[in-house]
């Protein structure tokens, strides 16, 4: 097993990731977890697969557990379904010594972390992440959040879990489609950090190697993003560098409505920010042409959809977080291991993105 210890001010954990985890899960949650009532948040397709053996598991170990499912997909980030859990959760009579425990992707973990966050203002949290972009991203940090019709994760906060509980067996039940997402917050890590995780994300060279390399990829990237949490757990300055590709890939993914998965936007909006950021003289020269060879390498896209409107683009960038007052920060890639912050007035954005959507 490898552990990674996170310490923050809110919460000291251990992000363990161990190869069929899930069979000794109870064991796992005893070490964090006193007995107690336990909400398992899961989705229709994680659900089925992996919900029951990891709820025997709990209850050999003492947890009376609940099974709430949520459907799958980017669509279950909202209000409705933090009213229909919260009022699930009250209806069992949850207390603040009871706790959920989040099984499945990204969606799963955010929705479940504020729901935690929120019920009694705040109740314990342990994430089991079960995707790739989980695994390597969303379950470490913190940040839970809703989505609403005007941008992603526009409701949320930081509550950091209990325990990250990570198990890569759970990746041979993911589908093509979202193994290969994950690579693209993976991506994004490397080309922060340079060095020895550049060189290791480049022997990614299909789905195959990605499945094979994954133990590897997900410590690189959990490691490089408790560094940066530690450092800077509320993203006052620093974790701004983890929304690299987020300015243009969130907004991507809005527009979409649906069509793109988060990964795959990500993995668009970073390749278009380093055109563009190349196109200011900014970054070296072909830094977008190597990010865009390794993201096809397992099938992720990288050009702007044709039918996007550059209006409602530029629109959808003014939700970022990283706007503050008049001003979006960008991350922009200097070169491969060199990332930094570039501030652009809002009302100047159509001009400063024009290079990337005059084709
Ligand atoms: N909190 C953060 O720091 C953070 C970081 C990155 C992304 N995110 C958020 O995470 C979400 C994306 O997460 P995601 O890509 O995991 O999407 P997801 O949760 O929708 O999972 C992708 C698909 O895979 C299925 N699935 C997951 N694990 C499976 C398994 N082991 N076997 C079979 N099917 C499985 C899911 O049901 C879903 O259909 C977005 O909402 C994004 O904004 C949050
Ligand atoms: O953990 C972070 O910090 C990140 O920015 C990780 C991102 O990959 C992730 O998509 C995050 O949810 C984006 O945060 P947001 O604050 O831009 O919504
Ligand atoms: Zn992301």
């Amino acid at each position: 097993m490898t552990v990674i210890q996170v310490t923050t001010a809110t919460k000291a954990y251990q992000v363990q990731l161990s190869d069929h985890g899930l069979t000794k899960i109870g064991q796992a949650v005893s070490a964090v977890w006193t007995p107690r009532q336990v909400a398992l948040i899961t989705d229709t397709n994680v659900g089925p697969h992996y919900a029951p053996a990891v709820t025997a598991n709990l209850q050999a170990a003492g947890y009376r557990v609940t099974v709430l499912t949520i459907p799958a997909g980017e669509a279950s980030k909202s209000w409705a379904q933090v009213e229909r859990l919260t009022a699930m959760l009250s209806a069992a009579q949850f207390t603040r010594s009871d706790g959920i425990l989040a099984l499945g992707g990204g969606v799963v973990g955010d929705l479940a972390g504020f729901v935690a966050a929120i019920y009694l203002r705040g109740i314990s949290l342990i994430q089991v992440p079960t995707s790739l972009l989980a695994q390597v991203d969303s379950s470490v940090g913190g940040k839970t959040a809703i989505d609403l019709p005007t941008g992603k994760n526009l409701i949320g906060s930081f509550y950091q879990p209990d325990l990250v509980l990570i198990d890569p067996a759970t990746l041979t039940t993911l589908p093509a489609r979202s193994l290969a997402e994950g690579y693209g917050e993976i991506l994004k890590c490397a080309a922060i950090v340079g060095g020895d995780f550049w060189q290791l994300a480049g022997q990614i060279t299909d789905l195959s190697a990605l499945l094979a390399h994954a133990a590897a990829l997900i410590t690189a990237s959990v490691q490089f993003k408790t560094q940066v949490v530690m450092a800077d757990e509320k993203e006052s300055d620093q974790r701004q560098l983890l929304n690299l590709g987020h300015t243009i890939g969130h907004a991507v993914e809005l527009l979409g409505q649906g069509q793109w998965m988060h990964g795959e936007a990500v993995a668009i909006g970073l390749v278009q920010v380093c055109r563009l950021f190349e196109a200011h003289q900014l970054t070296a020269k072909g830094t977008a042409a190597q990010l865009a060879m390794r993201l096809h390498a397992v099938g992720l896209p990288t050009e702007l959809p044709a039918a996007l409107s550059p209006a409602k683009l530029i629109a959808a960038m003014q939700h970022d977080k990283k706007v503050h007052g008049d001003q979006l920060t960008w991350v922009y890639l200097q070169q491969i291991g060199t990332a930094t912050f570039h501030q652009v007035p809002v009302a100047n954005l159509m001009t400063w993105v024009a290079p990337i959507l005059t084709k």
